[in-house]
């Protein structure tokens, strides 16, 4: 009868379409329930992928956070399902895709475009940060481009209520990492606020702002904050502006989210508020 809350979705509700991308620990399709015809991002992941990396527990509060995230420029996590040996993920499906090939593609955004990506980024992190939820991990790779051009945080992997000082293993790139935690100290939501600054950079000038040849180069650069502008650029002062008051050492004297949008760079050259 409708209106009766469904009780759980199961694989045969599906149409499964094309690959979207392979992950970790598993793949992603393009998916379609059947009696509403919606269009969702199917994520498959093996529980046996799962329990040899032991990172059922972090899937189970990941679901647990998304559950109660409900913003335009966050992807959503409609539910999930299981079965002997899979997890399904039921994503909501951004139509323009992954962020980092369109930065790929065009090598770097204009002034206007990145302003209105820090706006968006800002209130999505402001958001999260007021459910006490930091992401860590905010990189190209995690971006996806909703149908009207809008971004959307797409991977929670590694979200965690604040303040936190777990270890992150540093597997993966230190690019976007803050001094406070590639130095392994105690960090808030102010994470965010520094990855903010490192994505206009890699935004506007094509890399990121510490990229060096080692780990050991990018760390010691992060953490001297070794920020330097191309000169042949001409990156607008502005621009340069709002990019020093993010990437700030001290954690407490970065620009606040609340203040991103009343920068004087931010409001030349984003649209009009919506
Ligand atoms: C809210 O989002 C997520 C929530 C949880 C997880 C996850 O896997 N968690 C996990 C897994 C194992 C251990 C611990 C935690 C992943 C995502 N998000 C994505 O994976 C984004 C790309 S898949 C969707 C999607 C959409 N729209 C597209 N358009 C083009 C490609 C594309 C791809």
């Amino acid at each position: 009868p409708g209106g009766v809350e469904k009780l759980a979705w199961q694989l045969s509700d599906f149409d499964i379409g094309k690959p979207l991308g392979k992950g970790k620990f598993g793949n992603v399709y393009l998916a379609r329930e059947k009696k509403s015809q919606f269009i969702v991002a199917l994520k498959v992941l093996f529980k046996a992928q799962l329990q040899q990396s032991n990172v059922e527990h972090q899937l189970r509060r990941e679901v647990e956070i998304q559950a109660h995230l409900r913003h335009p420029n966050i992807l959503r996590l409609y539910g999930y399902f299981y079965d002997k040996e899979k997890i399904y993920l039921i994503l909501e499906y951004a139509a323009k895709g992954e962020l980092y090939r369109e930065l790929q593609k065009n090598g770097k955004f204009s002034e206007k475009q990145t302003a209105n990506y820090m706006v968006q980024l800002a209130r999505a992190l402001s958001y999260c940060h007021a459910k006490h939820v930091i992401h860590r991990d905010i990189k190209p790779e995690n971006l996806l481009i909703g149908l009207s051009g809008e971004l959307k945080i797409a991977d929670f992997g590694w979200s965690v209520h604040a303040p936190n000082s777990r270890r992150r293993t540093l597997c993966g790139t230190l690019d976007y990492l803050p001094p406070e935690m590639v130095e392994g100290k105690e960090h808030d939501s102010a994470v965010d606020n520094w990855s903010l600054g490192v994505l206009a950079y890699e935004f506007m000038v094509g890399g990121p702002p510490f990229e060096a040849p080692g780990h050991q180069d990018t760390y010691r650069r992060i953490v001297r904050v070794d920020l330097k502008f191309p000169e042949e650029l001409c990156l607008s002062d502005g621009a340069q502006d709002f990019i020093r008051q993010l990437l700030v050492k001290d954690p407490q004297g970065r620009l606040p989210l609340s203040k991103v949008e009343e920068h004087p760079w931010i409001l030349k050259n984003a649209d009009e508020v919506v």
